[in-house]
């Protein structure tokens, strides 16, 4: 466990966490909301530990994104669990769903109170402008891309560092920052590296993957044991690395009597990461 923390800490040493949120604190001067990405299979592993600090009072949108993936049952709880009075919690398959309509509806809901404070004083309120964030694989690059239209010019107190960012307009009522803060994981966490190499945010390379494929099968049999029978045929027992072995008879992968390990292992868990065991919520709100 130590030797692969250490491996994803590599990614993201001090040096880069100080520079993204010095990014971020001075991004966040020029909006008036943060959208904030997570894996719905993994709200909370799919976290940046400093966020609630980084947003401060900015309303802050939640999209719980990659929905298709995950247990719609699950994903609600999830809302439930991580809505307040400053953050609203929406969950979208970014890929396939019309998201504009949803995210912007979501964005005024959020800025209503302030919105209606100018309208009341006479000002005509200019379109909201927010910040998309995210640890890597979340789907941010993907967002920006599918709802920004066109480029804007923004004008702004600080003409100097406001027309130094780039601004895409997605309709009068929105505009975002064209690039995205990427910002680092949980660290200290141990399941977070484990959960986050399950659905494939951390390149396997890197990682134990017998540790890996082991705790997924564990959570596999404590959970989804019936997608297990489904997919492999198998029947269940409790020890995930002897499950392991009879997924590897049942697909064929033996040599000399053994099993192939790599080729299980790596067998397995693509099919996770491609669905081929259902939708699955790798965390559960009330569980944690
Ligand atoms: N099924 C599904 N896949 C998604 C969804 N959103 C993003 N993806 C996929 O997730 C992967 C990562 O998406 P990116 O947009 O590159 O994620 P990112 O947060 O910009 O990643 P970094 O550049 O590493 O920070 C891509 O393969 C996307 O196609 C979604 O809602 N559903």
């Amino acid at each position: 466990m130590e030797n692969k923390e250490s491996k994803i800490r590599i990614q993201w040493f001090p040096g880069h966490m100080t520079k993204a949120k010095r990014e971020m604190q001075e991004k966040m001067k020029m909006v008036d909301m943060v959208i904030e990405l997570r894996d719905a299979r993994i709200p909370n592993a799919s976290k940046n530990p400093m966020i609630e600090e980084l947003c401060g009072q900015k309303p802050h949108l939640i999209i719980l994104s990659k929905k298709d993936k995950a247990q719609d049952v699950i994903t609600k709880k999830w809302m439930d669990a991580l809505s307040n009075e400053t953050t609203k919690v929406i969950a979208l398959d970014i890929i396939k769903e019309n998201i504009t309509p949803k995210v912007v509806a979501a964005s005024k809901e959020l800025m209503k109170a302030k919105i209606d404070r100018m309208i009341k004083r006479g000002i005509r309120p200019r379109a909201i402008r927010a910040m998309v964030v995210g640890v890597p694989n979340v789907g941010k690059s993907t967002f920006i891309n599918r709802i920004a239209k066109k480029k804007v010019a923004v004008t702004g107190d600080r003409p100097g560092v406001t027309r130094s960012l780039q601004w895409s307009k997605v309709n009068q009522d929105l505009e975002l920052l064209d690039t995205p803060g990427v910002l680092w994981p949980k660290f200290e966490d141990e399941t977070v590296g484990v959960l986050l190499a399950i659905t494939g945010a951390i390149r396997d390379e890197i990682l134990p993957l017998e540790e890996i494929a082991a705790w997924a099968m564990r959570y596999l049999i404590a959970h989804h044991p019936d997608a297990l029978v489904k997919r492999y045929g198998v029947e269940i027992c409790d020890n995930p690395y002897e499950m392991l072995e009879r997924v590897a008879r049942k697909r064929g992968f033996m040599r000399n009597q053994e099993m192939d390990e790599k080729r299980t292992i790596e067998t397995f868990l693509r099919e996770i990461r491609d669905d081929k065991l259902g939708a699955i919520s790798w965390e559960v709100p009330n569980e944690m």
